[in-house]
Protein backbone atom coordinates (compact mmCIF):
# COMPACT_ATOMS: atom_id res chain seq x y z
CA UNK A 1 0.00 0.00 0.00
CA UNK A 2 1.27 3.41 -1.04
CA UNK A 3 0.00 6.13 1.96
CA UNK A 4 -0.05 9.77 1.53
CA UNK A 5 -0.54 11.71 4.52
CA UNK A 6 -1.24 15.47 5.54
CA UNK A 7 1.29 18.27 5.82
CA UNK A 8 -0.04 18.12 9.84
CA UNK A 9 0.76 14.46 10.26
CA UNK A 10 3.68 14.80 8.66
CA UNK A 11 5.16 17.82 10.62
CA UNK A 12 3.77 15.93 14.15
CA UNK A 13 5.83 12.80 12.67
CA UNK A 14 9.04 14.97 11.89
CA UNK A 15 8.76 16.59 15.21
CA UNK A 16 8.56 13.38 17.03
CA UNK A 17 11.91 12.24 15.50
CA UNK A 18 13.99 14.78 15.27
CA UNK A 19 13.41 15.38 19.21
CA UNK A 20 15.25 11.99 19.41
CA UNK A 21 17.63 12.60 16.57
CA UNK A 22 20.85 14.60 16.47
CA UNK A 23 19.85 18.46 14.66
CA UNK A 24 19.95 18.48 11.16
CA UNK A 25 20.55 14.30 10.55
CA UNK A 26 16.73 14.29 9.29
CA UNK A 27 17.93 17.55 6.58
CA UNK A 28 21.31 15.40 5.69
CA UNK A 29 18.92 12.13 4.89
CA UNK A 30 16.58 13.71 2.69
CA UNK A 31 19.48 15.79 0.60
CA UNK A 32 21.56 12.75 0.50
CA UNK A 33 18.04 10.97 -0.88
CA UNK A 34 17.86 13.82 -3.27
CA UNK A 35 21.30 13.92 -4.58
CA UNK A 36 21.16 10.51 -5.48
CA UNK A 37 18.25 10.71 -7.42
CA UNK A 38 19.39 13.65 -9.44
CA UNK A 39 22.28 11.35 -10.50
CA UNK A 40 20.46 8.95 -11.66
CA UNK A 41 18.26 10.84 -13.03
CA UNK A 42 21.11 12.71 -15.03
CA UNK A 43 23.05 8.83 -15.28
CA UNK A 44 26.56 11.22 -13.87
CA UNK A 45 27.33 13.50 -11.89
CA UNK A 46 30.76 14.61 -13.19
CA UNK A 47 30.61 17.48 -15.42
CA UNK A 48 26.78 17.93 -15.27
CA UNK A 49 25.38 21.70 -14.52
CA UNK A 50 23.04 22.01 -11.99
CA UNK A 51 20.82 24.45 -10.95
CA UNK A 52 19.26 25.71 -7.81
CA UNK A 53 16.31 27.26 -6.92
CA UNK A 54 15.67 28.12 -3.77
CA UNK A 55 13.34 29.25 -1.26
CA UNK A 56 13.26 30.69 2.46
CA UNK A 57 12.71 27.40 4.38
CA UNK A 58 13.95 24.40 4.73
CA UNK A 59 12.91 22.76 1.50
CA UNK A 60 16.03 25.18 0.26
CA UNK A 61 17.81 23.82 2.74
CA UNK A 62 17.43 20.25 1.25
CA UNK A 63 18.32 21.48 -2.15
CA UNK A 64 21.54 23.41 -1.03
CA UNK A 65 22.70 20.38 1.01
CA UNK A 66 22.12 17.97 -1.81
CA UNK A 67 23.87 20.40 -4.40
CA UNK A 68 26.71 20.65 -1.92
CA UNK A 69 27.05 16.43 -1.87
CA UNK A 70 26.35 17.00 -5.71
CA UNK A 71 29.20 19.64 -6.38
CA UNK A 72 31.57 17.22 -4.26
CA UNK A 73 30.99 14.71 -7.08
CA UNK A 74 32.15 16.45 -9.28
CA UNK A 75 28.94 18.73 -11.61
CA UNK A 76 29.00 22.37 -11.65
CA UNK A 77 26.33 23.74 -9.08
CA UNK A 78 24.83 27.25 -8.96
CA UNK A 79 21.92 28.42 -6.96
CA UNK A 80 19.32 31.19 -7.32
CA UNK A 81 18.36 32.47 -3.86
CA UNK A 82 14.44 33.79 -3.98
CA UNK A 83 14.91 35.18 -0.40
CA UNK A 84 18.94 35.42 -0.08
CA UNK A 85 18.18 36.86 3.51
CA UNK A 86 16.06 33.65 4.58
CA UNK A 87 18.04 30.81 2.66
CA UNK A 88 19.53 28.08 5.03
CA UNK A 89 22.17 29.44 6.21
CA UNK A 90 23.83 25.76 6.67
CA UNK A 91 23.05 24.44 3.68
CA UNK A 92 24.67 27.46 2.00
CA UNK A 93 27.72 27.24 3.86
CA UNK A 94 27.78 23.58 2.72
CA UNK A 95 27.21 24.21 -0.79
CA UNK A 96 30.11 27.12 -0.93
CA UNK A 97 32.31 25.18 0.93
CA UNK A 98 31.89 22.04 -2.01
CA UNK A 99 32.63 24.72 -4.13
CA UNK A 100 29.03 25.53 -5.46
CA UNK A 101 28.22 29.35 -6.10
CA UNK A 102 25.68 31.50 -5.72
CA UNK A 103 24.21 33.38 -8.86
CA UNK A 104 21.40 36.56 -9.21
CA UNK A 105 19.90 34.41 -12.21
CA UNK A 106 20.24 31.68 -14.30
CA UNK A 107 23.35 32.35 -16.90
CA UNK A 108 22.93 29.46 -19.19
CA UNK A 109 21.07 26.43 -19.48
CA UNK A 110 21.54 24.00 -16.83
CA UNK A 111 20.95 20.03 -17.57
CA UNK A 112 19.04 20.20 -14.82
CA UNK A 113 16.70 22.27 -11.98
CA UNK A 114 16.56 21.75 -8.71
CA UNK A 115 13.16 22.83 -7.66
CA UNK A 116 13.73 23.76 -3.83
CA UNK A 117 11.63 26.83 -3.88
CA UNK A 118 8.93 25.69 -1.57
CA UNK A 119 7.60 22.26 0.14
CA UNK A 120 5.27 21.13 2.57
CA UNK A 121 5.14 25.39 3.86
CA UNK A 122 3.55 26.13 0.92
CA UNK A 123 0.80 28.19 0.22
CA UNK A 124 -1.01 28.89 -2.92
CA UNK A 125 0.48 29.10 -6.26
CA UNK A 126 4.09 30.40 -7.06
CA UNK A 127 4.55 33.82 -6.54
CA UNK A 128 5.32 36.16 -9.28
CA UNK A 129 8.69 36.39 -8.72
CA UNK A 130 9.44 32.48 -8.66
CA UNK A 131 7.06 31.56 -11.73
CA UNK A 132 9.16 34.35 -14.03
CA UNK A 133 12.24 32.11 -12.88
CA UNK A 134 10.54 28.91 -13.83
CA UNK A 135 8.63 30.18 -16.87
CA UNK A 136 12.36 31.44 -18.03
CA UNK A 137 13.62 27.94 -18.13
CA UNK A 138 11.52 26.62 -20.79
CA UNK A 139 11.64 22.86 -20.32
CA UNK A 140 15.28 22.26 -18.98
CA UNK A 141 13.87 19.38 -16.64
CA UNK A 142 12.85 19.63 -13.16
CA UNK A 143 13.55 17.61 -10.45
CA UNK A 144 11.34 18.70 -7.60
CA UNK A 145 12.31 18.56 -4.13
CA UNK A 146 8.98 16.86 -1.91
CA UNK A 147 6.64 18.26 -4.20
CA UNK A 148 6.39 20.48 -6.77
CA UNK A 149 6.39 24.17 -5.70
CA UNK A 150 2.73 25.85 -6.46
CA UNK A 151 0.83 22.56 -5.81
CA UNK A 152 -1.43 22.70 -3.15
CA UNK A 153 0.30 19.55 -0.87
CA UNK A 154 -2.68 18.46 1.01
CA UNK A 155 -5.46 18.55 -1.68
CA UNK A 156 -4.06 17.90 -5.17
CA UNK A 157 -5.11 21.50 -6.15
CA UNK A 158 -3.19 23.56 -8.66
CA UNK A 159 -4.27 27.32 -7.89
CA UNK A 160 -1.75 29.05 -9.78
CA UNK A 161 1.98 29.01 -11.47
CA UNK A 162 3.46 25.67 -10.88
CA UNK A 163 7.12 23.35 -11.66
CA UNK A 164 5.98 20.50 -13.32
CA UNK A 165 8.50 17.86 -12.82
CA UNK A 166 10.25 15.53 -14.72
CA UNK A 167 10.73 13.91 -11.03
CA UNK A 168 9.97 14.11 -7.63
CA UNK A 169 11.72 13.09 -4.69
CA UNK A 170 9.88 13.09 -1.21
CA UNK A 171 10.82 12.06 2.59
CA UNK A 172 9.42 9.89 4.94
CA UNK A 173 6.06 9.32 3.34
CA UNK A 174 4.09 10.70 0.09
CA UNK A 175 2.00 13.24 0.84
CA UNK A 176 -1.62 13.71 -0.82
CA UNK A 177 -0.59 15.53 -4.29
CA UNK A 178 1.76 13.04 -5.28
CA UNK A 179 -1.66 10.72 -5.68
CA UNK A 180 -4.28 13.07 -6.61
CA UNK A 181 -4.69 15.52 -9.60
CA UNK A 182 -3.94 17.50 -11.04
CA UNK A 183 -1.60 17.93 -8.49
CA UNK A 184 -0.17 14.40 -9.04
CA UNK A 185 0.72 14.92 -13.08
CA UNK A 186 2.93 17.76 -12.03
CA UNK A 187 5.20 15.56 -10.13
CA UNK A 188 6.56 13.12 -12.98
CA UNK A 189 7.99 10.22 -11.43
CA UNK A 190 7.81 10.20 -7.37
CA UNK A 191 10.16 9.13 -5.61
CA UNK A 192 10.31 8.41 -1.85
CA UNK A 193 13.28 8.65 0.65
CA UNK A 194 12.29 6.62 3.93
CA UNK A 195 13.40 8.78 7.17
CA UNK A 196 11.83 5.99 9.60
CA UNK A 197 8.81 8.31 10.33
CA UNK A 198 6.29 6.85 13.14
CA UNK A 199 3.03 7.85 11.06
CA UNK A 200 -0.81 7.57 12.07
CA UNK A 201 -3.51 6.03 9.06
CA UNK A 202 -2.85 7.88 6.07
CA UNK A 203 -5.43 10.17 4.10
CA UNK A 204 -5.03 8.99 1.03
CA UNK A 205 -3.46 4.96 0.08
CA UNK A 206 -2.87 3.80 -3.31
CA UNK A 207 -3.02 0.21 -3.99
CA UNK A 208 0.32 -1.99 -4.94
CA UNK A 209 -0.27 -4.93 -7.10
CA UNK A 210 0.71 -7.17 -3.42
CA UNK A 211 -2.52 -5.57 -2.36
CA UNK A 212 -4.71 -6.40 -5.39
CA UNK A 213 -3.76 -9.87 -5.25
CA UNK A 214 -4.42 -10.36 -1.51
CA UNK A 215 -8.39 -9.37 -1.85
CA UNK A 216 -8.80 -10.87 -5.36
CA UNK A 217 -11.45 -12.93 -4.92
CA UNK A 218 -9.98 -16.97 -5.44
CA UNK A 219 -12.21 -20.21 -5.30
CA UNK A 220 -12.17 -22.82 -2.77
CA UNK A 221 -11.33 -26.36 -3.75
CA UNK A 222 -15.39 -27.04 -3.52
CA UNK A 223 -16.38 -23.78 -4.93
CA UNK A 224 -19.25 -24.28 -7.54
CA UNK A 225 -20.97 -21.37 -9.52
CA UNK A 226 -23.17 -20.08 -6.98
CA UNK A 227 -21.00 -20.12 -4.12
CA UNK A 228 -18.63 -18.09 -6.26
CA UNK A 229 -21.24 -15.41 -6.75
CA UNK A 230 -23.41 -14.32 -9.46
CA UNK A 231 -23.54 -10.93 -11.05
CA UNK A 232 -26.07 -9.09 -13.04
CA UNK A 233 -25.73 -6.51 -15.47
CA UNK A 234 -28.92 -4.52 -15.94
CA UNK A 235 -27.18 -2.30 -19.07
CA UNK A 236 -27.42 -1.42 -22.52
CA UNK A 237 -30.64 -0.10 -24.42
CA UNK A 238 -31.67 -0.20 -28.09
CA UNK A 239 -29.16 3.20 -28.65
CA UNK A 240 -26.38 1.54 -26.86
CA UNK A 241 -26.54 -2.17 -27.24
CA UNK A 242 -22.95 -1.87 -27.29
CA UNK A 243 -22.76 -0.67 -23.66
CA UNK A 244 -24.37 -3.75 -22.59
CA UNK A 245 -21.51 -6.05 -24.30
CA UNK A 246 -18.66 -3.96 -23.42
CA UNK A 247 -19.87 -4.20 -19.11
CA UNK A 248 -21.08 -8.21 -19.45
CA UNK A 249 -17.50 -8.42 -20.75
CA UNK A 250 -16.29 -6.40 -17.39
CA UNK A 251 -18.27 -8.89 -15.19
CA UNK A 252 -17.52 -12.20 -17.19
CA UNK A 253 -13.98 -12.15 -16.84
CA UNK A 254 -13.78 -15.33 -14.61
CA UNK A 255 -14.04 -13.73 -11.14
CA UNK A 256 -17.51 -14.65 -10.54
CA UNK A 257 -19.25 -18.04 -11.26
CA UNK A 258 -21.95 -16.52 -13.30
CA UNK A 259 -23.06 -13.78 -14.96
CA UNK A 260 -26.71 -12.52 -15.68
CA UNK A 261 -27.96 -10.18 -18.14
CA UNK A 262 -31.26 -8.09 -18.29
CA UNK A 263 -31.75 -5.36 -20.71
CA UNK A 264 -32.90 -4.40 -24.62
CA UNK A 265 -29.17 -6.51 -25.56
CA UNK A 266 -30.22 -9.70 -25.21
CA UNK A 267 -29.23 -11.16 -28.88
CA UNK A 268 -26.25 -9.13 -28.88
CA UNK A 269 -25.46 -10.49 -25.29
CA UNK A 270 -26.05 -13.86 -26.28
CA UNK A 271 -23.91 -13.83 -29.26
CA UNK A 272 -20.64 -12.42 -27.71
CA UNK A 273 -21.22 -14.45 -24.57
CA UNK A 274 -22.67 -17.27 -24.87
CA UNK A 275 -22.01 -18.19 -21.09
CA UNK A 276 -23.76 -15.69 -19.94
CA UNK A 277 -27.54 -16.11 -18.75
CA UNK A 278 -29.91 -13.92 -20.17
CA UNK A 279 -33.09 -12.91 -17.68
CA UNK A 280 -33.80 -11.90 -14.30
CA UNK A 281 -32.68 -14.32 -11.16
CA UNK A 282 -30.92 -14.44 -8.46
CA UNK A 283 -27.59 -12.36 -7.85
CA UNK A 284 -25.07 -11.30 -5.36
CA UNK A 285 -24.98 -8.03 -7.07
CA UNK A 286 -26.41 -5.72 -9.38
CA UNK A 287 -24.50 -2.94 -12.37
CA UNK A 288 -26.79 -0.70 -13.33
CA UNK A 289 -26.97 1.93 -15.62
CA UNK A 290 -23.92 1.55 -18.61
CA UNK A 291 -25.78 2.58 -21.74
CA UNK A 292 -29.21 2.25 -19.94
CA UNK A 293 -30.41 5.26 -21.70
CA UNK A 294 -33.78 6.44 -20.28
CA UNK A 295 -34.35 3.01 -18.93
CA UNK A 296 -32.25 3.21 -16.16
CA UNK A 297 -34.20 4.56 -13.94
CA UNK A 298 -36.25 1.38 -14.21
CA UNK A 299 -33.59 -0.88 -14.04
CA UNK A 300 -32.27 0.61 -11.06
CA UNK A 301 -35.92 0.10 -9.18
CA UNK A 302 -35.86 -3.27 -10.50
CA UNK A 303 -32.45 -4.25 -9.28
CA UNK A 304 -33.19 -2.58 -5.87
CA UNK A 305 -36.35 -4.87 -5.54
CA UNK A 306 -33.67 -7.61 -4.74
CA UNK A 307 -32.11 -5.90 -1.95
CA UNK A 308 -28.18 -6.81 -2.69
CA UNK A 309 -25.15 -4.40 -3.30
CA UNK A 310 -25.22 -2.23 -6.52
CA UNK A 311 -22.80 -0.75 -8.95
CA UNK A 312 -24.75 2.61 -10.06
CA UNK A 313 -23.04 3.45 -13.54
CA UNK A 314 -24.06 6.39 -16.30
CA UNK A 315 -27.67 7.08 -16.84
CA UNK A 316 -28.53 5.27 -13.30
CA UNK A 317 -26.23 8.02 -11.52
CA UNK A 318 -29.14 10.68 -13.00
CA UNK A 319 -31.58 8.63 -10.97
CA UNK A 320 -30.28 8.23 -8.26
CA UNK A 321 -32.44 8.86 -5.37
CA UNK A 322 -30.15 8.73 -2.00
CA UNK A 323 -30.01 7.16 0.76
CA UNK A 324 -29.91 4.02 -1.03
CA UNK A 325 -31.29 0.87 1.38
CA UNK A 326 -28.06 -1.12 -0.07
CA UNK A 327 -24.58 -0.99 -0.08
CA UNK A 328 -23.79 1.04 -3.65
CA UNK A 329 -20.69 2.09 -5.57
CA UNK A 330 -21.11 5.12 -7.74
CA UNK A 331 -18.80 5.07 -10.79
CA UNK A 332 -19.09 8.64 -12.58
CA UNK A 333 -16.97 10.35 -14.33
CA UNK A 334 -16.07 14.26 -14.06
CA UNK A 335 -19.58 15.69 -15.59
CA UNK A 336 -21.38 13.13 -14.22
CA UNK A 337 -20.02 13.77 -10.58
CA UNK A 338 -20.29 18.10 -11.99
CA UNK A 339 -24.47 16.84 -12.43
CA UNK A 340 -24.94 14.84 -9.24
CA UNK A 341 -23.22 17.70 -7.38
CA UNK A 342 -24.54 20.43 -9.34
CA UNK A 343 -21.06 22.35 -10.25
CA UNK A 344 -19.67 22.52 -12.96
CA UNK A 345 -16.84 19.76 -14.55
CA UNK A 346 -14.17 22.28 -14.26
CA UNK A 347 -14.73 22.63 -10.64
CA UNK A 348 -14.80 19.07 -10.33
CA UNK A 349 -11.57 18.35 -12.48
CA UNK A 350 -9.49 21.10 -10.23
CA UNK A 351 -10.44 19.79 -6.91
CA UNK A 352 -10.91 16.22 -7.67
CA UNK A 353 -10.30 14.87 -4.05
CA UNK A 354 -13.07 17.62 -2.58
CA UNK A 355 -15.59 16.41 -4.69
CA UNK A 356 -15.15 12.87 -4.93
CA UNK A 357 -15.21 12.86 -0.61
CA UNK A 358 -18.19 15.43 -0.93
CA UNK A 359 -20.35 13.08 -3.50
CA UNK A 360 -19.61 9.86 -0.96
CA UNK A 361 -20.71 12.22 2.49
CA UNK A 362 -23.60 13.60 0.45
CA UNK A 363 -25.05 9.97 -1.22
CA UNK A 364 -23.42 7.93 1.80
CA UNK A 365 -22.48 5.67 -0.83
CA UNK A 366 -18.81 4.73 -2.05
CA UNK A 367 -18.01 7.16 -4.89
CA UNK A 368 -15.52 5.63 -7.34
CA UNK A 369 -14.44 9.63 -9.26
CA UNK A 370 -13.08 8.36 -12.84
CA UNK A 371 -10.30 9.66 -14.02
CA UNK A 372 -6.27 9.83 -14.76
CA UNK A 373 -5.80 8.82 -11.03
CA UNK A 374 -9.46 7.30 -10.42
CA UNK A 375 -10.39 8.15 -6.64
CA UNK A 376 -12.51 5.72 -4.44
CA UNK A 377 -14.27 7.76 -2.09
CA UNK A 378 -15.77 6.38 1.34
CA UNK A 379 -18.62 7.74 3.39
CA UNK A 380 -16.21 7.31 6.22
CA UNK A 381 -13.47 9.51 4.78
CA UNK A 382 -11.18 6.91 3.52
CA UNK A 383 -9.18 7.59 -0.37
CA UNK A 384 -7.45 5.17 -2.30
CA UNK A 385 -6.15 6.38 -5.64
CA UNK A 386 -5.41 4.42 -8.33
CA UNK A 387 -2.26 5.34 -10.38
CA UNK A 388 -1.97 2.09 -13.09
CA UNK A 389 -3.25 2.71 -16.20
CA UNK A 390 -1.86 4.05 -19.37
CA UNK A 391 -3.56 7.63 -21.14
CA UNK A 392 -4.85 5.14 -24.02
CA UNK A 393 -7.41 4.25 -21.28
CA UNK A 394 -9.36 6.93 -22.44
CA UNK A 395 -11.19 5.46 -24.80
CA UNK A 396 -15.08 4.98 -25.37
CA UNK A 397 -16.81 2.27 -23.44
CA UNK A 398 -13.85 1.73 -21.02
CA UNK A 399 -16.30 2.92 -18.31
CA UNK A 400 -18.74 0.43 -19.35
CA UNK A 401 -16.04 -2.64 -18.85
CA UNK A 402 -15.05 -1.00 -15.52
CA UNK A 403 -18.49 -0.99 -13.69
CA UNK A 404 -18.89 -4.62 -14.81
CA UNK A 405 -16.14 -5.30 -12.97
CA UNK A 406 -16.75 -3.80 -10.12
CA UNK A 407 -19.97 -5.54 -9.85
CA UNK A 408 -18.39 -9.12 -10.37
CA UNK A 409 -15.95 -8.10 -7.19
CA UNK A 410 -19.35 -6.81 -5.16
CA UNK A 411 -20.90 -10.39 -6.48
CA UNK A 412 -18.01 -12.26 -5.17
CA UNK A 413 -18.19 -10.67 -1.57
CA UNK A 414 -16.07 -7.77 -1.57
CA UNK A 415 -17.20 -4.43 0.00
CA UNK A 416 -18.05 -1.36 -2.42
CA UNK A 417 -14.79 0.21 -0.98
CA UNK A 418 -13.04 -2.94 -2.35
CA UNK A 419 -14.76 -3.86 -5.19
CA UNK A 420 -14.14 -0.17 -6.41
CA UNK A 421 -10.32 0.22 -5.87
CA UNK A 422 -9.53 -3.62 -6.39
CA UNK A 423 -11.57 -3.25 -9.95
CA UNK A 424 -10.07 0.23 -10.45
CA UNK A 425 -6.56 -0.97 -10.32
CA UNK A 426 -7.01 -4.43 -12.20
CA UNK A 427 -8.92 -1.94 -14.97
CA UNK A 428 -5.46 -0.03 -15.39
CA UNK A 429 -2.72 -3.06 -14.89
CA UNK A 430 -5.73 -4.19 -17.79
CA UNK A 431 -5.23 -1.43 -20.06
CA UNK A 432 -1.55 -0.96 -19.61
CA UNK A 433 -1.36 -4.67 -20.53
CA UNK A 434 -3.43 -4.12 -23.35
CA UNK A 435 -1.49 -1.54 -24.30
CA UNK A 436 1.85 -2.08 -24.50
CA UNK A 437 3.02 1.44 -24.93
CA UNK A 438 0.29 1.39 -28.25
CA UNK A 439 -3.54 2.24 -28.54
CA UNK A 440 -6.46 -0.14 -27.45
CA UNK A 441 -10.04 -0.42 -27.36
CA UNK A 442 -12.52 -0.57 -24.07
CA UNK A 443 -12.91 -4.71 -24.99
CA UNK A 444 -9.20 -4.97 -25.58
CA UNK A 445 -9.08 -4.33 -22.02
CA UNK A 446 -11.61 -6.52 -20.90
CA UNK A 447 -10.02 -9.59 -22.67
CA UNK A 448 -6.71 -8.81 -20.48
CA UNK A 449 -8.34 -9.00 -17.34
CA UNK A 450 -7.41 -12.52 -16.80
CA UNK A 451 -4.19 -12.67 -18.11
CA UNK A 452 -3.67 -9.68 -15.24
CA UNK A 453 -5.03 -12.13 -12.78
CA UNK A 454 -2.83 -15.02 -14.10
CA UNK A 455 -0.10 -12.43 -13.34
CA UNK A 456 -0.47 -10.91 -10.07
CA UNK A 457 -1.70 -15.05 -8.31
CA UNK A 458 1.49 -16.38 -9.88
N1 LIG B 1 10.89 19.23 9.04
C1 LIG B 1 11.88 18.36 8.79
O1 LIG B 1 12.42 17.72 9.63
C2 LIG B 1 12.28 18.11 7.44
C3 LIG B 1 11.83 18.92 6.40
N2 LIG B 1 12.26 18.73 5.20
C4 LIG B 1 12.03 19.70 4.16
O2 LIG B 1 11.47 20.88 4.70
C5 LIG B 1 10.36 21.28 3.94
C6 LIG B 1 9.43 22.11 4.74
O3 LIG B 1 10.17 23.20 5.14
P1 LIG B 1 9.50 24.52 5.75
O4 LIG B 1 8.59 24.14 6.81
O5 LIG B 1 10.62 25.40 6.11
O6 LIG B 1 8.65 25.09 4.58
P2 LIG B 1 9.01 25.29 3.02
O7 LIG B 1 8.20 24.28 2.25
O8 LIG B 1 10.46 25.28 2.79
O9 LIG B 1 8.39 26.69 2.63
C7 LIG B 1 8.36 27.73 3.53
C8 LIG B 1 8.73 29.02 2.86
O10 LIG B 1 8.25 29.12 1.54
C9 LIG B 1 7.68 30.40 1.30
N3 LIG B 1 6.49 30.21 0.48
C10 LIG B 1 5.28 29.77 0.86
N4 LIG B 1 4.45 29.68 -0.16
C11 LIG B 1 5.13 30.07 -1.27
C12 LIG B 1 4.79 30.19 -2.63
N5 LIG B 1 3.57 29.88 -3.09
N6 LIG B 1 5.73 30.62 -3.50
C13 LIG B 1 6.96 30.93 -3.05
N7 LIG B 1 7.34 30.84 -1.75
C14 LIG B 1 6.44 30.41 -0.86
C15 LIG B 1 7.41 31.00 2.67
O11 LIG B 1 7.97 32.23 2.67
P3 LIG B 1 7.39 33.46 3.52
O12 LIG B 1 5.89 33.36 3.45
O13 LIG B 1 7.93 33.24 4.86
O14 LIG B 1 7.91 34.60 2.78
C16 LIG B 1 8.13 30.09 3.63
O15 LIG B 1 9.23 30.73 4.26
C17 LIG B 1 9.80 19.99 3.43
O16 LIG B 1 8.98 20.16 2.31
C18 LIG B 1 11.07 19.24 3.11
O17 LIG B 1 11.58 19.61 1.85
C19 LIG B 1 13.23 17.69 4.91
O18 LIG B 1 14.48 18.27 5.05
C20 LIG B 1 13.11 16.53 5.86
C21 LIG B 1 13.21 16.97 7.24
K1 LIG C 1 9.79 22.03 -4.15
Amino acid sequence: MRSAHTVEQVRAAEAELMARMPEGALMQRAAAGLAYAVVEFLGRSYGARVLLLVGAGNNGGDALYAGAMLAGRGAGVEAVLLAPEHAHAGGLAALRAAGGRVVPGPRSTPDVVVDGIVGIGGQGGLRPEAAALVAGLGDVPVVAVDTPSGVDVDTGRIEGPHVQAAVTVTFGTHKVAHLVDPAARACGAVHLVDLGLDLPPAAVTALQAGDVTAMLPVPEPTAHKYTRGVVGVRAGSQTYPGAAVLCVAGAATGLVGMVRYVGGADDLVHATHPEVVVGAGQVQAWVVGSGGGEGAAAALREALADGVPLVLDADALAALDAPLPVPALLTPHAGELARMLDVDRTEVEADQLGHARKAADRFGCVVLLKGRHTLVAHPDGRVRATTVGPPWLATAGAGDVLAGLCGSLLAAGLDPFDAGSVGSWLHGAAAAAASAGGPLQAGDVAAALPRVCRALLA
